[in-house]
């Protein structure tokens, strides 16, 4: 989708649909602010002679759930790997409130990357207790100074090192397991581990891949609860799924990503009962195969 298109579908007042408009500031149907926290801006992006992106804009505003739904292989983790800053898209830009962060220099970027944090399908954990995972985001996620800071604080007793991992582990329902050892968990619980790492450091954004793709509905649940809980607490999330159930039950928004880009961006609500775009409506009902 070209500029001029995107801006000609950007939003149709009477459905509450929108097609992320990069030349508007109130994108978001989001109930939480109108505040972009994080946006991409008609970005392209792919793999050697392949592009797997063409002209993708969307915004994670603070407070809203976004889903991103899509046929596999058609870019959802691409999409969330460039939100997260992991690499530079080959067009197109990269807001942090505004600022394109792939204008300034390494050491700012640096300091809006570690406002993001991610969830993997693979909970990819350390080998060391569950109270030392929820933990790692923090040290890694803070500058230099602030990790000075800490340590020291902890050195003199000022305080206990483990609140914030030890209050995003009771959102997922493992704060007695503190000293467990990661090896010893489920896959369930692993992620659920995972999560309160992403959320123990308190970011802005949350970028969930498919978090809950290989766990079942307990654990589904919990994970889903808390990405309410990080909603509520003002983090913008984006989700990508392949279950439809899920993008209805905890998104404000739904993107949907197909071959050539978001087709459709609107409430979720809307997206599952009337979408504009035919081809939503076949790809929620399953009947689109990619
Ligand atoms: N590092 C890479 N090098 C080369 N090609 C890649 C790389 N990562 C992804 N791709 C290709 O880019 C395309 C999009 O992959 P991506 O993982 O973003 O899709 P996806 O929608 O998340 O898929 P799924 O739903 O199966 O997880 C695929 O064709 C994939 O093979």
């Amino acid at each position: 989708m070209t500029m001029d298109e995107s801006a000609t579908a950007s939003r149709d007042a009477s459905s509450g649909r929108t097609v992320d408009d990069p030349s508007s500031t109130t994108t978001s149907t989001s109930t939480a602010t109108s505040t972009p926290t994080l946006r991409a801006v008609d970005i392209q992006h792919g793999y050697g002679s392949e592009t797997v992106l063409e002209t993708v804009s969307l915004s994670i505003d603070a407070g809203e759930v976004v889903a991103i739904i899509g046929p596999s292989g058609v870019g959802k983790t691409t999409l969330l790997r460039l939100l997260a800053l992991f690499e530079q898209p080959r067009d197109g830009a990269l807001e942090y409130d505004g600022t394109d962060v792939w204008e300034i220099t390494t050491q700012q970027r640096l300091a809006f990357r570690r406002r993001i944090g991610m969830v993997f399908q693979d909970a990819s954990l350390f080998d060391a207790s569950v109270r030392r995972n929820a933990e790692y985001g923090l040290h890694v996620r803070q500058s230099w100074i602030d990790r000075l800071r800490r340590e020291f604080a902890d050195l003199v007793g000022l305080r206990d090192g483990t609140s914030e991992a030890l209050e995003a582990l009771d959102v997922v329902g493992l704060a007695d397991e503190l000293d467990r050892h990661a090896s010893s968990l489920s896959g369930g619980e692993a992620q659920r581990v995972a999560f309160a790492r992403a959320l123990a450091f308190d970011p802005d954004v949350l970028l969930l891949d498919e978090p809950t793709s290989d766990l079942d509905p307990r654990n589904t649940a919990v994970i889903e609860d808390a990405v309410r809980e990080a909603s509520e607490r003002g983090i913008g999330v984006a989700i990508a799924t392949h279950d439809m159930n899920q993008a209805r039950r905890v998104a404000d928004r739904v993107a949907v990503l197909l071959g050539d880009g978001i087709i459709e961006v609107g409430e979720t609500k809307t997206m599952f009962e009337d979408p504009e775009d035919p081809r939503t409506r076949k790809f929620i009902d399953g009947e689109l195969i990619y």
